[in-house]
């Protein structure tokens, strides 16, 4: 996807996460760290130009609600969680940059629970890539890209990457 692309889909995310409701303060956006929360966060800025309204926004870590927490990530980089609003009866929409397995938006459902327990839980993702393990799926998908196990999605934020696109490329190999 070109910068053309993401930004145009950022803002389609916009009009999607407030279709539903009258009040476009009303959902709350948790962004996955780490590119999920830049993503969340431009989500935010285009309701709040377009509105005036300023959704609660949260950052997820997930780190410690993995499956794979205690035999895979021997070193696991633990990053900030934070949700400074009451989650209790909130609508979520939870933002990450790539579905693939599933088990990183399931570990996420886990924690989010932990929080408190939302009325209800969307996920949206710029890129689900398929290959899914568990019975999971997006409510907002930026683009459906069939891949084979041995590519890589690479979504890129300007805020870290210093531009707005997404590759896919060979595992470990440069897009
Ligand atoms: O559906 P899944 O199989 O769980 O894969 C999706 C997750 O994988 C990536 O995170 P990764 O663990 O690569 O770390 P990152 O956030 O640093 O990119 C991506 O950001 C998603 O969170
Ligand atoms: O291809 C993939 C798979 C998981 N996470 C990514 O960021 N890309």
């Amino acid at each position: 996807m070109t910068e053309e692309d993401v930004k145009r889909t950022y803002l389609r995310f916009a009009h999607q996460f407030l279709e539903p409701y009258e009040d476009p303060a009303h959902p709350a956006i948790i962004g996955m760290q780490t590119r999920g929360v830049y993503m969340g966060k431009r989500i935010m800025q285009i309701i709040q130009n377009e509105t005036g309204a300023k959704p609660d926004f949260g950052v997820l870590d997930v780190t410690f609600y993995r499956d794979d927490f205690r035999s895979k990530l021997k070193m696991p980089e633990v990053k900030v969680t934070e949700i400074p609003f009451d989650l209790y009866n909130r609508d979520v929409i939870l933002v990450d940059d790539v579905l693939y397995t599933g088990r990183t938006v399931r570990s996420a459902m886990d924690a989010l629970m932990a929080y408190g327990r939302p009325r209800s839980i969307r996920f949206c993702c710029m890129v689900d890539r398929g290959h899914r393990e568990l019975p999971v799926s997006a409510d907002y998908v930026g683009m459906t890209v069939p891949t084979h196990a041995d590519e890589e999605v690479r979504v890129k934020v300007n805020e870290l990457d210093g531009e707005d696109a997404v590759y896919v490329v060979m595992g470990g190999g440069d897009e």
